[in-house]
């Protein structure tokens, strides 16, 4: 899956991934009544609305990007028919021709981490069948539990050639908390940018590993650091729009072929109809919207990256 992640990347020439997360009050009215109509205001009806949502952004920005990432949570807030919803959307993106990347961040002792690599990137067995139960391409991982912790997800990698984002250094303002704390002169998200690479090696693709880094881009000059800590692993970075993360912070987390790094945005390209720059499209298109938010940012990033 590596590698057809960077082959999307190339094809599209976008190092971006669009986050479908999914909250109702970004939902434009007119698709939450028609879902309610339909459902009433259940969560059948909250699924209804997200799946509809969802759908008309793919739609409208499956051809300029090489990935997706559906925020789990979103989903599950709304119980089983929001984890339906989650599910619909993953094999919808799919069929676009989308790498898929669940954001659920696991990770818990060795055997619970088996179950959770197998739901979600794995097959289990039912009896003499086989299912794929949620099928994504890539996950998130939580690597706080250890090695024994993540080898799982590696195990079910090397088995259906799929991958994983570890959680090095998050994009969040109290990330620091824990992450910067200093081992041996050295800050922890450091060490784990080692075992990332450690991991990564056990299981190369053609350019680059199947063990890939989360790395916020709201901390440009750590991103810096972990580009050589980690020279294999592809970075997912978050924190692009909303939280504050824009194209020249950003530089330094690819390598010089412009490969390397891919940047999400969630609310900045899902809810684009709501900012003021792209209000012209109204909340009835707001498809469009989010394929020129999802434009903007690509010209952003792409800017960067030819100056620097
Ligand atoms: O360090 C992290 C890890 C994950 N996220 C997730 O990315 C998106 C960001 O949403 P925006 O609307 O673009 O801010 C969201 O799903 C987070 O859970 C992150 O932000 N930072």
């Amino acid at each position: 899956m590596i590698n057809q992640l960077v082959a999307n990347i190339k094809k599209t020439g976008a190092p971006i991934v669009v986050g479908l997360d999914p909250m109702l009050n970004y939902i434009p009215e007119q698709v939450q009544q028609k879902a309610f109509a339909e459902y009433g205001e259940t969560l059948e009806g909250a699924a209804e609305a997200i799946w509809q949502f969802n759908k008309e952004i793919v739609d409208k920005t499956y051809d300029l990007i090489p990935a997706v990432k559906p925020q789990i949570a979103m989903y599950e807030q709304f119980g089983l028919p929001g984890l339906a919803a989650f599910k619909k959307t993953v094999d919808y993106c799919k069929e676009k021709g989308l790498v898929v990347i669940g954001d659920i961040k696991r990770g818990d002792i060795g055997s619970t981490s088996a179950a959770y690599a197998v739901g979600h990137i794995g097959k289990v067995k039912v009896g003499s069948k086989t299912y794929a139960p949620f099928d994504e391409d890539f996950v998130t991982v939580n690597p706080y539990l250890g090695s024994d912790g993540v080898n799982p997800f590696l195990d079910v990698c090397k088995e259906e050639k799929k991958g994983i984002f570890v959680l090095v250094k998050t994009s969040n303002p109290s990330s620091g908390e824990f992450q910067d704390q200093k081992i041996d002169g050295r800050p922890l998200y450091e060490l784990v940018g080692e075992k990332v690479a450690a991991w990564g090696s056990e299981v190369m693709g053609d350019e680059y590993s199947y063990v890939g880094a989360v790395v916020g881009a709201t901390y440009p000059e750590m991103g810096k650091v972990l580009r050589k800590v980690m020279p294999k692993a592809y970075i997912l970075v978050p924190g692009y729009g909303a939280q504050g993360g824009k194209g020249k912070d950003l530089v330094h987390f690819f390598n010089e072929d412009g490969l390397g790094a891919i940047v999400n945005s969630s609310r900045g390209i899902i809810a684009a109809y709501k900012q003021e720059q792209y209000a012209k499209f109204g909340a009835e298109n707001f498809g469009d919207a989010s394929r020129a938010a999802v434009e903007t940012m690509v010209a952003d990033i792409k800017g960067a990256l030819e100056n620097r």
